[in-house]
């Protein structure tokens, strides 16, 4: 098994990237009422996802996929998304990563003091503070070993060595929050097992520490044993990060979930408890 720490960081072998497929380095620039933001943990009170009055139409088109969307999420907690397919849960998705841009509404963070009155204006949840896992992360592997893979992109030269130990730091802690310290860096990722991958892949977005973690069906294709490996895990992240999954996959999520939604056809969204008769999650 190979060390990691500091030291491992520090002889990365590591090729530039111009790009990650989904690193998203655009900031938002919809809304005048919102100034850039993170979901943070304060001192005092807390912050939440303010999602308000979102519609989205995409360009060149005539019909809104999503419709006056509001939602909130508080720090550290579980949100889910479920509705039938086409629905336009992933676009949702897709609004708060800050790959498309709403064409109405705003997408927030607001911190609030222990009485629950806001302290200060929203700010804007920018792109750089949220990671998203699309629906089978795994398609998506492109280096060599599970080290390049989680520190794809990093620069190799002319960083000084205290950029140098925040990065080693960033990576050790990736590792160990997913449970990926008991296998070698050197792996291929193609060689791990289904659940093995889904914890590369967060370990590939927890790195960048984000604020606001976006699951695309998180236990899509997986086998049963992975699946309940892929929830104990999240139960576990969901103590430091908030959370907010798509998934038909109702009743294995249904223990970790704070607050949930339905996305009805047309991309009207309603919360909605998850349903008490959950068969097959096919909602
Ligand atoms: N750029 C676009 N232009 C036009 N229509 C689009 C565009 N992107 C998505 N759609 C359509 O919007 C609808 C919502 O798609 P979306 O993928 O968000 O649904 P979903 O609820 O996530 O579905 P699933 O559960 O199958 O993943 C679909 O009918 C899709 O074809």
């Amino acid at each position: 098994m190979q060390a990691v720490g500091p030291a491992a960081a520090f002889s990365l072998a590591v090729t530039p990237s111009p790009a990650r497929r989904w690193t998203v380095d655009s900031g938002r620039g919809f809304s005048r009422s919102c100034r850039s933001g993170r979901i943070s943990v304060s001192a005092v009170g807390y912050s939440q996802l303010e999602v308000r009055r979102v519609s989205y139409r995409p360009p060149g088109t005539e019909q809104n996929l999503l419709n006056e969307i509001s939602l909130s999420l508080r720090e550290k907690s579980f949100g889910l998304l479920f509705g039938r397919s086409g629905s336009g849960k992933t676009t949702l998705l897709q609004l708060l990563a800050g790959l498309s841009e709403p064409t109405r509404g705003t997408i927030c963070v607001q911190k609030y003091n222990d009485s629950g009155n806001p302290m200060g204006p929203p700010e804007l949840l920018t792109a750089q503070r949220v990671g998203i896992v699309f629906q089978f992360p795994e398609r998506y592997f492109l280096a060599d070993t599970v080290l390049e893979e989680i520190t794809f992109g990093w620069p190799r030269q002319n960083t000084n060595f205290l950029f140098r130990e925040k990065l080693a730091l960033k990576l050790q802690n990736a590792i160990n929050s997913v449970g990926l310290n008991g296998i070698s860096l050197e792996e291929d990722p193609q060689s791990l097992s289904g659940g093995f991958k889904r914890r590369l892949a967060l370990a590939i977005q927890l790195v960048q520490t984000p604020d606001l973690l976006l699951l695309d069906e998180p236990l899509a294709g997986l086998d049963w044993k992975a699946r309940a490996d892929v929830v104990n895990l999240l139960k576990d992240l969901k103590k430091d990060h908030t959370i907010l999954a798509v998934s038909h996959d109702l009743r294995e999520l249904y223990p970790l979930v704070d607050r949930s939604w339905r996305m009805e056809m047309g991309g009207v969204l309603m919360e909605e408890a998850l349903p008490l008769q959950i068969m097959d999650g096919r909602n």
